[in-house]
């Protein structure tokens, strides 16, 4: 099988370094850039890689644009003038889904699909020096078919992406982009308003960045983004954020309510409501989208080696762990671990063998 990545940085990069050295995989990188093509090869995420976006999508079974969602559409245009393999599978991974689903419906494609996607994984970082085969693992993977995607060039997608550890789900464009705007590209907003409104202040006055702490650090990571992919993120979700804009307005607004009516017991209740609904978010967004992990407790003692203990025994049965996580350890108490399994089977595997080896167990 061969897969064409137009666009190696980050995300095409970690893709590629998913696929790469499988079986019966071949992947080839393209950029218009030579300097970027050398890089690609030099740094060895793909097989090969080429300035000619012919020689990378001729033959192609599945193309990935990996470009700013600025080109993708650019680029699906260049892709429909040019011959492809009958059959082939083109996807993206752009941040919003709905132009880019409108785009191949416009373009009515022939002998090939195309399927919208959007890996919720990544970083502040960005160019192939960031990319890692771990980005996606756990992470949820959207896919936006539309009507005209037959059941099995999904299937086909979907097989490929497991290499990626990640979650396949299936949701519509529109709602995708309602979903993502709020959760990923609001906050993003937010974090750079916040940033640059405090850089005012420190230009007055450095003492603000000597004294910015660990909320103001957590609350902004993502302000150093890459200011490109963000500005294409941002215009291609624009009614979308004009609407959560206008909703983040009442939000503030309430504060500012509760502080001039000096309302301790409203502010108490904001702080408790958003404490409540972000204790139940999954260390990986999990539940968001519904579909959940298989979790088990077990009481673990505070032993140094205990984690090691535990996944070595589980990896010993080849069972997958999704995600680990240890919710109290102190000296005189003994900790609670959640160990949470992708399937049904590896948590009842798990649940025996470690009750086996004489760990109490839960639900
Ligand atoms: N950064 C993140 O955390 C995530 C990004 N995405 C999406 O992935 C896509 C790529 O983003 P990243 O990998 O983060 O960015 P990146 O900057 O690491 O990679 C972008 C790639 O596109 C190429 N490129 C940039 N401008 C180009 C142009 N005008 N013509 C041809 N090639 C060009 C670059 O050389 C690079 O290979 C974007 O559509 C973004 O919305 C999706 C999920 C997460
Ligand atoms: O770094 C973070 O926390 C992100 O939010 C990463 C990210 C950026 C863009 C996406 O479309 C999806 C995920």
């Amino acid at each position: 099988m061969k897969i064409a990545i137009l666009g190696v940085g980050l995300i095409g990069g970690s893709l590629a370094l998913c696929f790469k050295g499988k079986p019966n995989l071949y992947v080839i990188g393209y950029s218009p850039n030579p300097a970027s093509v050398e890089k690609y090869i030099k740094r060895g995420v793909v097989d090969d890689a080429t300035t000619s976006m012919e020689e990378a999508v001729a033959d192609a079974d599945v193309i990935f644009l990996c470009v700013p969602v600025g080109m993708l559409e650019t680029y699906l245009e260049k892709l429909s003038e040019l011959p492809l393999k009958k059959g082939c599978i083109i996807t993206d991974v752009g941040s919003t889904k709905g132009a880019i689903d409108r785009c191949a419906k416009r373009l009515a494609l022939k002998d090939v699909y195309f399927i919208g996607g959007h890996p919720m994984a990544g970083s502040e970082r960005s160019g192939v020096e960031a990319a890692s085969s771990y980005l996606f693992e756990n992470a949820y993977y959207v896919l936006t078919p539309n009507e005209q995607v037959p059941q099995e060039v999904y299937d086909r997608l979907e097989q490929l992406l497991s290499l990626t550890r990640a979650r396949i789900i299936r949701v519509d464009a529109q709602l995708h982009d309602e979903i993502v705007g709020a959760v990923s590209h609001l906050p993003h907003i937010i974090a750079v308003a916040l940033v640059n409104q405090v850089a005012r202040y420190n230009d007055a006055n450095p003492l603000y960045e000597a004294l910015a702490a660990g909320g103001f650090r957590d609350l902004t990571r993502i302000a150093s983004s890459d200011p490109v992919i963000w500005r294409d993120i941002l215009l291609h979700n624009k009614e979308v954020l004009l609407d959560l804009l206008a909703d983040w307005g009442r939000e503030m607004e309430l504060f500012r309510r509760l502080l001039l009516e000096e309302d301790g017991e409203g502010i108490e209740r904001q702080f408790s409501l958003a404490s409540e609904f972000r204790s139940r978010l999954p260390e990986r967004r999990r539940g968001v989208l519904h579909a959940m992990l298989y979790d088990l407790y077990v009481d673990v003692p505070d032993h140094p080696g205990i984690i090691a203990k535990i996944t070595t025994l589980l990896s010993d049965h080849q069972i997958n762990l999704g995600n680990i996580q240890i919710h109290e350890s102190r000296a005189d108490v003994p900790g609670v671990m959640r160990l949470s399994f992708r399937n049904d089977q590896d948590l009842a595997k798990a649940e025996q063998l470690l009750k086996d080896a004489g760990y109490t167990v839960r639900y």
